[in-house]
């Protein structure tokens, strides 16, 4: 589903190059759930941004369901994303204004689908996160682990071929925590593909296959602590330009 061979991303400044992503290798099939952990500034997120295809990388390739999209301008990956993509966030990244079901068909709407089957899908969707009897809530009439199940539902809508989660459960306490992702156990037990960030291992032990970055790569984490088990403290390398 995912296949990132030798990825490099760079970001420069006047003053620093940073290498987020060096030599990034993985490979994630279809119906897995994959957790990335690492320290903070390892990479992870700058890996789901460009796993999301919303930005670009600096080299490398990357095959998104069999589909080589690095070479592809901004138009032709936004396109990609909409239809093969689901984003769940850190921070829900509800419209306030909208209501739970018009938030859902938001990103459908992107895809220029008609009302009908919008409301269709957006009502199926919200079913499958349990919460139909809030269809016409708002936002703020819900608690933090209702919005981040909306969220879910609005990415599930689309039927996408992969599920991307930021730190999914990082603004719910411990209960709402669990039951979200109690959720996302049972999508992927129904099939789907999900990639999950997170920096806690204890959720990530949860996931079907843990992958650690250091330093912008994929480590192999047993091998790597036993050699320097001060590495999970490390950060990322930010190298002086001349
Ligand atoms: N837009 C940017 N411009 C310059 N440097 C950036 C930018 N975005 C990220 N970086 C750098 O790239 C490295 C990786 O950052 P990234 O946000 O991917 O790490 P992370 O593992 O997600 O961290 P955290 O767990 O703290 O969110 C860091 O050194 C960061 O400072």
């Amino acid at each position: 589903m995912l296949h990132m061979q030798s990825l490099a991303k760079v970001y420069r400044t006047e003053m620093v190059e940073t290498y987020a992503l060096r030599n990034f290798n993985l490979e994630v099939k279809a119906g897995e759930f994959v957790a990335v952990t690492g320290p903070s500034g390892s990479g992870k997120t700058t890996f789901l941004t460009i796993a999301g295809l919303l930005e670009a990388f600096s080299g490398g390739r990357y095959e998104l369901d069999g589909v080589d999209v690095s070479a592809m301008d901004d138009d032709a990956r936004s396109r990609i994303r909409n239809q093969k993509i689901g984003f769940i966030f850190q921070a829900f990244n509800l419209i306030p204004d909208l209501n739970v079901l018009d938030n859902i068909e938001v990103p459908l709407r992107y895809r220029g689908m008609g009302a009908a089957e919008r409301k269709k899908r957006a009502t199926e969707a919200l079913a499958r996160v349990g919460l139909s009897a809030r269809a016409k809530h708002y936002p703020a009439e819900l608690s933090g682990g209702q919005q981040q199940r909306v969220a879910i539902a609005r990415a599930l809508a689309g039927e996408p071929k992969l599920l991307l989660a930021d730190e999914p459960t990082g603004n719910l306490d411990s209960s709402m925590a669990r039951s979200v992702m109690d959720l996302l156990e049972e999508l992927h037990r129904d099939g789907a593909t999900i990639v999950m960030v997170t920096h806690d291992m204890q959720l990530a032990a949860r996931a079907q296959r843990n992958v650690h970055v250091i330093d912008g790569q994929v480590v192999d984490l047993a091998a790597e602590l036993r050699m320097d088990p001060a590495l999970l403290q490390g950060q990322s390398q930010a190298v002086q330009m001349p």
